[in-house]
């Protein structure tokens, strides 16, 4: 029988060790090793000598021994390094190490399977335990977004960036694999000239130095006013037009004051935009369709499994900013992924439920739900908690009133009766976070995109420079001589010339990573997160 003793057997582990004598032992990180070391087979890298590059998340020095969780951002579980007093005596929480030791399986009942057994360490970049801020022991959410610098080094923090990373790598198998030849990934702009969304919420950029309230042309770096982008939306409408079906993922940029679990004012939107579309169902079942696919694949990746099996904030004595209310992450997965065709209900629909809920069984909100009132919050929670039990819904065909230019005329059929115009989008509610994707079909048709732009008070004034000289150009198709497109121009050249039925939707990509994270602020989401009065770093 083999007995268990911490000893350094260094040299004699050495001496069983095939490399020769100078050679360097294997850099490697810490998830290949300790995945390595959980299969059932015996580790390969047993009584190997091995190196590891990585920040020490905690040490204990004991008398005989010492011993360190080194971290390295691959895997949250840390890998364990024992020491001797004399090797340890320049470790502390948080310093930056390179180490190197003999992989040696543990005494049965440990809580790790192996540890490395040190026979060097070198402290590359040294951290004073006293003033370094991320402390093993529970630091709440608050304290952490104050230094979001830092608290990427939490085992929480850093996993939520490694499953953000297989994220995109996912999301490019997933639109290349959809039905139809898959989607073309583009790059629209960030810097734009429109605010696509009507709301007036944009962020001007002003070239250092700039005259603030200037409106002469030479005084623009860019000859006339520009914004950081709300949506992608139109640019990707002209990809599709040549492209077919086109995806992106980029940062948008919203001037909202909401201080909001909800909102930033910098997040990132997934937006797609597909040509040759001619029903709104066809653009939900897309929708559908890659998130569910994209759960999947997520769910079979290792780094989603290490998010469903992480031990959240309590348990693990660490602040993870993951809910702490026992949900079970696993079920919201499952759900996601194969459950049930999600539900689709009309906005007017939605509004009668409501309204019935409020006369017949006791339901209150803060705004009475009204149809031309829209969908605050509280009442998009009470349609997927309440009447749809906590399972995705669509909710679509919203009044045209409340909604932006560029959508086309619902075609819900003729019985529906709806108390005014509606159009052809969706919102998809999910339970939590309420909104995160909306769409549309997009009103093709050049002269009805004119006239929509014209109701929105989006058509400007021609400035004339003489009346009675001679227009220089022929005038545009749909608009009277005193009337001009301005930076909108290029948005209608896509219907002038070309123009096919088609539509798209955008994805609140933090809000759908926090759904699928089971953290409910996308402040905690977002490493660096910008929202009204911060950002910091
Ligand atoms: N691409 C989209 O349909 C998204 C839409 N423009 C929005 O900002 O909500």
């Amino acid at each position: 029988m083999q007995t268990w003793r911490r000893t350094f057997a260094t040299s004699v582990a050495r001496l069983g060790h095939s490399s020769t004598p100078n050679s360097r032992p294997a850099l490697l990180r810490c998830a290949q090793i300790l995945q390595a070391s959980k299969k059932e087979e015996p580790c390969s890298l047993e009584d190997q000598e091995i190196k590891v590059n990585g920040l020490i998340r905690s040490v204990r020095k004991q008398k005989r021994f010492a011993f360190a969780e080194i971290s390295d951002g691959s895997t949250v579980e840390p890998l364990q390094a024992i020491l001797k007093p004399a090797q340890a005596a320049d470790l502390s929480t948080g310093a930056a190490v390179e180490i190197s030791g003999v992989w040696k399986a543990c005494p049965p009942g440990k809580e790790q399977t192996h540890e490395l057994q040190t026979t060097e360490v070198t402290v590359v970049g040294a951290s004073d335990p006293e003033t370094f801020p991320i402390q093993k022991k529970y630091q709440s959410t608050d304290f952490l977004r104050q230094i979001p610098h830092l608290r990427i080094r939490t085992p929480f923090q850093s996993l939520l960036a490694r499953f953000r990373s297989e994220c995109l790598f996912q999301l490019g198998n997933v639109f290349r694999s959809l039905p139809n030849g898959g989607f073309t990934q583009v790059q629209p702009p960030i810097i734009t000239s429109s605010d696509c969304e009507g709301a007036g919420e944009t962020f001007t950029l002003l070239a250092r130095g700039a005259v603030t309230s200037s409106s002469t042309e030479t005084d623009h770096f860019f000859r006339s006013p520009k914004y950081l982008t709300v949506s992608s939306q139109l640019h990707l409408e002209a990809y599709a037009a040549e492209l077919g079906n086109v995806w992106t993922l980029t940062p948008v940029f919203r001037a909202e004051k909401s201080d909001t679990p909800r909102h930033l004012s910098e997040f990132y939107m997934l937006e797609a935009e597909a040509n040759f579309l001619y029903d709104l169902d066809s653009l939900t079942g897309l929708v559908e369709h890659m998130l569910r696919d994209l759960t999947r694949r997520l769910y079979d990746s290792p780094v989603g499994q290490e998010l469903l099996s992480m031990k959240r904030a309590g348990e693990s004595g660490q602040e993870s900013g993951a809910d702490q209310s026992g949900l079970d992450l696993r079920q919201r997965w499952t759900a996601l992924m194969d459950g049930p065709k999600w539900h689709r209900i009309t906005y007017t629909q939605a509004i009668e439920k409501l309204q019935q809920a409020v006369a017949e069984k006791g339901a209150s909100f803060k705004h009475p739900p009204t149809w031309d009132g829209g969908l605050q919050t509280e009442h998009e929670k009470y349609i997927v908690e309440v009447l749809h039990q906590g399972s995705p819904v669509f909710v679509t065909d919203y009044p045209k009133a409340i909604k932006p230019f560029y959508m086309a005329p619902s075609q819900v059929g003729e019985n529906d009766s709806t108390p005014g115009e509606t159009v052809a989008c969706f919102d998809l509610l999910l339970p939590e976070v309420s909104e995160v994707a909306g769409g549309s079909l997009r009103e093709h048709r050049l002269p009805n995109i004119i006239q929509n732009m014209r109701e929105y008070g989006l058509i400007k004034e021609r400035a004339s420079a003489n009346p009675d000289a001679p227009p220089s150009e022929p005038l545009y198709p749909h608009l009277s001589p005193t009337e001009d497109l301005g930076h909108l121009q290029w948005y209608a050249d896509l219907r002038r010339w070309g123009s096919a039925p088609h539509g798209g939707f955008g994805l609140g990509f933090d809000r759908f990573l926090g759904y699928l994270s089971g953290v409910s602020s996308v402040r905690d989401i977002v490493s660096f997160p910008r929202y009204f009065g911060r950002a910091d770093c």
